[in-house]
């Protein structure tokens, strides 16, 4: 308790932490909560499970106490399950409290959450969309006296992809103070290091973990290499294989795609594998990740709405069904496991056409992956009969309408967006034309080139 107390937290909140199992600060609380109570700005880069999330949420408690209002403190973070994690943390440590808080999520009821906003609470817990749909449709709650913009997995909420929070981001910082503390942050900054220095203007403290492996020692990381065609049956060796040998571990298996997401976890239910989906297609995610959390399901297949941050202890094994694409999205994914000190295994399948991503994943990790081995005539024996069960689950799938429910979800989301989606997917057709136009006309010149050369 003294070394909570050392870093200036009061003895009640350091007792509070102690109650919940935090004893000792970690590195990354250790260096961030002192910075943050003297009222700097924070940047905190530090491994996946390094308690990243106490070392926020114990300096603004500490604030609060000393300053009780609402709305105090805003976190955004990308997914809604995170946003409930995180809410738990401040409820728990913040108990002594009596701290209301507000998770301000998709896929719930507005008329609900613009209630609770209404009523002030301490500290709002958010994904950026939703809440900017509150910020722009009504005006029963300001932001315009918080004292804390928290930014949990800081990197991907500036990230420019498929979820682009950038409109929502900019509609939200339009509405908070100018004279406010920001705290930032992930695993993985570096990417964004200079939006994130931008936002967190004040003096920020910026702080990263020394160390030369971006993933956590306790983790030992495996590839194993198979050819595409006869990637099931080895997914389905392997969970066999676990489930065999340790009854009671957590399984994380990670897919690229909500379809595949869908149809392994329709084909390891015909198997009679305790498993669950989570993907964002699903109406009941907080029903399935409950479910999982709680072990009534071992096996739990994610698309990558899971990656980041979600807190499981249980999680001693992360599958990766398909290489990731980026080394970061690989470093969040395999840090399900083996967090706070637990040892964990990543097991990446790897077929022909992805070993230059795993390249690119050690290069940035710093460290080599070990060949996972399983024996070979094991897998020969279950191939047909996976592929026959993967053909039927798809066929299966194909009359719920998964891709056109797909379709249908996409139109929702522009509408809601303010685009039209019939405009949207002119506009897409036309940019697809010139792009192609494009490309004609640079393989002419290239022709042209080659054959004066
Ligand atoms: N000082 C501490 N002592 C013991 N356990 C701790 C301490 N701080 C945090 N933990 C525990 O470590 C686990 C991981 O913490 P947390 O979820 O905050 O990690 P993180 O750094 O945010 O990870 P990620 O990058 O994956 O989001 C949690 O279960 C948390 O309760």
């Amino acid at each position: 308790m003294a070394e909570f107390r050392a870093l200036g937290l009061a003895p009640w909140l350091a007792e509070q932490a102690r109650q919940v199992g935090l004893v000792r600060p970690t590195p990354v609380q250790a260096a961030c909560i002192p910075a943050v109570l003297q009222g700097r700005d924070c940047l905190g880069c530090a491994k996946t499970g390094s308690g990243k999330t106490a070392a926020f949420v114990l300096p603004v408690l500490q604030a609060l106490s000393e300053d009780p209002y609402g709305i105090f403190c805003l976190v955004l973070t990308p997914t809604r399950e995170l946003a409930y994690q995180i809410a738990e943390q401040f409820r728990v440590l913040g108990k002594p409290l009596g701290l209301k808080d507000c998770v301000v999520v998709g896929g719930l009821d507005m008329v609900a959450q613009a209630l609770e906003l209404s009523r002030k609470p301490h500290v709002v817990i958010a994904t950026p969309g939703r809440l900017a749909d509150h910020l722009r449709s009504s005006n029963t709650f300001s932001l315009k006296k918080l004292k804390f913009l928290i930014m949990d997995e800081a990197d991907r909420l500036l990230e420019q992809g498929c979820a682009d929070f950038t409109a929502d981001l900019e509609v939200i910082l339009e509405a908070v103070p100018a004279r406010r503390q920001t705290l930032l942050f992930s695993a993985t900054l570096t990417d964004t290091l200079k939006e994130l220095k931008s936002l967190a203007a004040n003096r920020p403290f910026c702080w990263e973990a020394v160390s030369e492996v971006r993933t956590v020692e306790e983790l030992d990381q495996r590839y194993l290499l198979v050819p595409e065609a006869v990637k099931d049956a080895y997914l389905v060796h392997l969970v066999q294989t676990f489930q065999d040998e340790h009854e009671d571990w957590s399984i994380i298996i990670f897919t690229k795609t909500c379809k595949d997401c869908q149809v392994l976890n329709m084909m390891l239910r015909k198997y009679n594998f305790p498993s669950v989906a989570l993907h964002s297609m699903m109406k009941q995610r907080f029903a399935a990740l409950a479910k999982f959390k709680s072990s009534i399901f071992k096996i739990l297949i994610a698309t990558d709405v899971a990656a980041r941050g979600l807190d499981i202890p249980a999680v001693q094994v992360v599958i990766n069904h398909n290489t990731p694409g980026l080394p970061k999205i690989y470093i969040h994914r395999v840090g399900r496991t083996a967090r706070a000190g637990r040892k964990g295994m990543a097991i990446t399948l790897v077929t022909q056409y992805d070993i230059h991503l795993v390249h690119a994943i050690e290069e940035e990790i710093k460290l080599k992956l070990q060949e996972f081995s399983v024996e070979e005539k094991l897998v020969l024996n279950i191939l047909t009969q996976v592929n026959v069960t993967r053909r039927e689950c798809e066929i299966e799938l194909e009359g719920m309408d998964f891709d056109e429910k797909k379709e249908i979800n996409k139109r929702k989301q522009m509408i809601l967006e303010g685009k039209d989606p019939d405009l949207e997917a002119k506009r897409k057709a036309e940019l697809a034309k010139i792009k192609k136009k494009n490309k004609q006309c640079r393989e002419k010149v290239q022709q042209v080139l080659q054959k004066r050369k």
